[in-house]
């Protein structure tokens, strides 16, 4: 089994909590109210701007060059590509701006900065991972269910379920599998434990979103 196959297993019960979550389950059908969204484009643009920063971080850490250039390609597609498109949302929705950023927001930005800082390099990677590969999991799950006719947030459904998105999940893990396999246990066992705590954020993402959690 390889180490992303481990990793997915162990959070089996968290992605399957989030995939039923309100949150999710509502954007699927059309009906998330407008608030919950907008609250939540608000946070993932200020998310887009730090987790750009740790792929940055994470490319300029990495041993072998093509890592070193994948992990600057996510990060530029962070940083431009899809805030771009978070741009748009908050046109479309009437945000005026990003705002400050909420508790589960500031959490997970801070745990994957100081992981990609501070930890070894395959552990920061590993914290990244479900950055990807939940977005994708989810998306395509939703691009599957039965579509609800206009969608106010199909163009988000559309980004996470497309073909390109994959392309960069399929290359953020096959990366992840060679570090695993180049490193010892002890570096495996915690790339496994930062990939369940930052899933465990993006559960609690979704979830403060839905919840308009902010700061007391
Ligand atoms: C919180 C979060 N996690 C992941 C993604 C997908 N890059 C995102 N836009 N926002």
């Amino acid at each position: 089994m390889t180490w992303t196959e481990h990793a997915w297993q162990a959070i089996a019960p968290i992605y399957k909590r989030i995939i039923e979550m309100p949150f999710l389950a509502e954007l699927s059908k059309g009906t998330l109210a407008q608030e919950r969204f907008q609250f939540y484009i608000m946070q993932d643009s200020g998310y887009l701007e730090h987790f750009g920063k740790a792929l940055a971080l994470l490319g300029a850490r990495a041993a072998a060059t093509e890592d070193a250039l994948a992990f600057m390609r996510f990060a530029e597609n962070a940083l431009v590509v899809e805030s771009l498109l978070h741009e748009s949302y908050l046109k479309d929705f009437g945000i005026p701006d990003k705002g400050t950023l909420e508790p589960a927001c500031h959490h997970y930005v801070h745990f994957l900065k100081s992981t990609a800082a501070l930890d070894a390099v395959e552990i920061g990677m590993a914290a990244v991972l479900p950055c990807f590969w939940i977005y994708k999991a989810v998306g395509d799950h939703i691009s599957k269910s039965p579509q609800a006719p206009a969608n106010p947030y199909q163009k988000w459904i559309d980004t996470y379920g497309g073909e390109e998105f994959g392309i960069a999940v399929r290359q953020a893990i096959a990366i992840c599998d060679r570090a695993a396999s180049a490193t010892t246990e002890q570096t495996r066992a915690a790339m496994t434990k930062a990939f369940i705590t930052a899933s465990r954020l993006e559960y609690d993402f979704w979830d403060g979103a839905y919840q308009l959690r902010m700061w007391k």
